[in-house]
């Protein structure tokens, strides 16, 4: 429940204007924990002159950042656009009598595609200036190109360093903010393959939660991704065919991992204001053991020479320092090791990693120890004592382990969140370890590779909130429970009847609707008829045709799909669609789907069209074909009333300027055509072509094209 908002009057004009940007408002005061500076100073994580400057950054609403995401080539021409004509317009800007700062690009931020602006909601909404920018965010954001994502939440992608060919394993993916930015990253080479070799499995273990996951990356809709909903910490082997031997298996291994693991979230405190009043030092402790077991269930499933990214928005030592060094402890011989990465990112202000901590379990933050040994053997409460282990203390061999290469990002040094991240990298095979793979047979799976049960932490574990969530992108509450249940844990080799999702099946290449579909879109010879799928128990061609790349098909087709509760595979290009009064339904390319189908759409099979008729169908629902003018009415009209792909070419016409071909479906009925796109799609376009939403709102007819179906443009998924 947000919180009732109180005056701010009582700090004067000058606070009220800071906090005027807040959403939440608790007072100044109640800004403070008695636990959490206890608790905090006793850690030394800063120089004692730091420690004001460092909460009243704390105390300081956070300023709003965005990303410019989606594809290359959209991202760059939005990015040029906020550039060259949104910040020089929002220059001047003055809002009741004072100027307002016109956002920023974030200093680190590759490509300066991140964006920061410190200003009131009330002022983006109420002032002209402002207003249509705001509209510009809203749309772009919507049709995912613009990613409200908190500034250090962009770190950990970056520094995992994906290419399109690797095997990419986000462990603990909902909402899914950092999912979209490896997607980015996998498919960075859209414009020449839209379809890359690599693979996303974004897992969580929050059902509800994946099918946020799977909303957000809907928007990067990817041949390559698969979303699991399982306990990361005990993540299942899974199979695909062997590359050596042709009718073995072996364990699919990760070239990058994220571990972007549940964790206290004090780093948040700076939007989630709340935490202010609960925080206890025992919200890390009880973390530690979860986070441990899924750091080491990601060392267990990376390739050699493969990088794991360990974060969290928590500042405790015991989530982060703490759980590096016992997961490389346990590791010892495997070739792990942190990377240095002092030289990456050279804008981003940092502080390296701590080498010594004081846990207590003391819930006053008091009463912290250097050592488990030094706890053990001081007076107090064995109960208390119980709910640390060694692991919660610093190694002996801090130094050694390298910690201090570790990131911890403080909120007073750059106007951000606090942050964690560690960069892992395993090395070559030791002599031992390359001895006992050498003894394997031929594409045999592994057997020791398959989790152990874990021993269980006392009760639940809270997942932290993260950017989406809060900014209010979806209605989920901050600190949703997760339940380590004996059922998920025994998720092993057997299937699980619990799972309700529907399985996924390719066709065969020549079923006869997948054939009439390639003829009947023109798709040549090329396109991957073995790699279709659809949804649903009996395996039929229903309503959507989803593709997927090969490794994502040699993971549905080797696996039980309840055993790795399968909850997203591939993405959808293709939906049945009614074609109104008296025609055959067909099949027709979604617009989503279009970047995947391109490739193998027969160049003769486009309609090209004229920045005229783009107007028209972007400004009517369902304009009638003799509306339209010259060649584009004339091919229009001659053609079968169907989908159909048009390509607007690049050009300029009474001040609208198109710098990219840009290619969209339509529908074409009897007598008019629409545009296939959702209301919001058509919306950010419009804004992006003509500077302001000349679509016809709610999409009523303004026509009497009685023949024209109710057609259906939402983008959702699942059949
Ligand atoms: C910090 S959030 C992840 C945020 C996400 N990486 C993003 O950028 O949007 C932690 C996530 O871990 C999930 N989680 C908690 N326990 C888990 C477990 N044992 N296995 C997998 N996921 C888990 C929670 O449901 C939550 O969505």
């Amino acid at each position: 429940m947000p919180r009732k908002k109180k005056s701010a009057f009582r700090f004067g004009n000058k606070k009220k204007k800071k906090d005027e940007y807040r959403t939440d408002l608790l007072e100044k005061a109640d800004m403070a924990n008695d636990r959490f500076a206890a608790y905090y100073k006793a850690q030394g994580i800063l120089p004692e002159p730091d420690w004001e400057e460092f909460l009243e950054a704390m105390r300081r609403a956070l300023p709003t950042t965005f990303r410019v995401a989606g594809s290359r080539l959209t991202a760059g021409i939005l990015n040029e656009n906020i550039q060259h004509i949104y910040v020089p317009s929002l220059s001047d800007a003055i809002f009741e009598d004072e100027k307002i700062p016109p956002p920023v690009q974030i200093s680190w931020y590759p490509e300066g595609l991140a964006w920061q602006f410190n200003v009131p909601k009330k002022t983006l909404r109420k002032s002209p200036e402002f207003k249509r920018f705001h509209s510009f965010l809203v749309f772009e954001t919507e049709v995912g190109n613009i990613s409200r994502q908190e500034a250090v939440s962009m770190l950990p992608p970056l520094f995992l360093d994906v290419e399109p060919h690797h095997r990419v394993m986000d462990m603990c993916a909902a909402p899914g903010s950092k999912t979209a930015q490896l997607l980015e990253a996998l498919h960075v080479q859209d414009d020449t393959t839209p379809m890359p070799s690599g693979l996303l499995l974004a897992n969580d273990s929050d059902h509800k939660r994946t099918h946020m996951l799977i909303h957000q990356s809907a928007r990067l809709p990817s041949p390559a991704l698969i979303v699991t909903n399982l306990d990361a910490s005990i993540y299942p082997v899974i199979k695909i065919p062997s590359s050596t031997h042709p009718s073995g298996k072996e364990q699919l291994l990760f070239d990058r991992i994220l571990c972007d693991v549940p964790c206290s979230g004090d780093g948040t405190i700076r939007k989630n204001v709340g935490i202010w009043k609960t925080w206890t030092p025992m919200d890390g402790n009880g973390l530690h053991g979860l986070q441990v077991r899924i750091l080491q269930r990601a060392m267990k499933l990376l390739k050699n020479s493969g990088r794991i990214v360990y974060s969290t928005c928590s500042l405790n030592p015991v989530e982060n320092e703490a759980v590096i060094a016992e997961a490389l402890g346990s590791n010892a011989g495997q070739g792990f090791y942190l990377v240095d990465v002092s030289n990456r990112l050279p804008q981003l202000i940092r502080r390296p990693g701590l080498t010594v901590w004081r846990p207590t379990a003391d819930r006053s933050g008091q009463g912290t120890h250097e050592s488990y040994d030094a706890m053990m053997k001081s007076d107090g409460d064995d109960s208390l004592k119980a709910k640390l282990t060694e692991g919660h203390f610093p190694p002996k061999n801090a130094d050694e382990l390298n910690l201090t290469r570790c990131l911890r990002i403080y909120p007073h040094l750059q106007d951000t969140g606090g942050f964690f991240v560690a960069v892992l990298e395993k090395g070559p095979l030791t002599p031992l370890t390359s001895e006992r793979e050498r003894k394997r047979p031929a594409g045999e799976v592994p057997e020791a590779v398959e989790p152990k049960r874990p021993r269980l932490d006392a009760g639940q574990v809270n997942a932290r909130a993260d950017s989406m969530e809060t900014e209010g992108a979806f209605p989920v509450r901050p600190q949703q429970p997760v339940s380590l249940d004996a059922e998920s844990l025994a998720i092993g080799q057997a299937g699980d009847a619990s799972f309700k999702e529907n399985p996924y099946t390719f066709l065969q290449a020549n079923d006869p609707i997948l054939l009439s579909c390639i003829e009947r879109l023109q798709l040549t010879p090329q396109f991957p008829s073995t790699n279709i799928l659809v949804r649903n128990p009996a395996g039929d061609a229903v309503r959507s045709l989803y593709i997927a790349n090969d490794i994502v098909r040699d993971i549905v087709q080797n696996n039980d799909y309840t055993r790795i509760r399968l909850t997203s595979a591939g993405t959808k290009v293709m939906v049945k669609q009614e074609a109104g009064r008296g025609a055959e339904a067909q099949y027709r390319i979604l617009a989503e789907g279009l970047p995947v189908v391109l490739p193998y759409l027969d160049p003769a099979a486009l309609i090209i069209g004229d920045l005229a008729s783009l107007k028209t169908l972007v400004e009517s629902y369902y304009p009638l074909c003799t509306t339209f003018q010259g060649p584009f009415r004339e091919v229009i009209e001659a053609r079968n009333p169907g989908g159909y792909i048009v390509r607007f070419p690049a050009g300029e016409l009474e001040g609208t300027i198109l710098s990219h071909d840009l290619l969209l479906p339509i529908w074409k009925s009897n007598v008019s055509i629409t545009l296939m796109i959702d209301k919001k799609a058509k919306s950010a376009l419009s804004l992006r072509l003509y500077g302001s939403d000349i679509t016809s709102k709610g999409g009523e007819r303004k026509d009497d094209a009685k023949d024209t179906p109710n057609i259906d443009i939402s983008t959702t998924t699942g059949e």
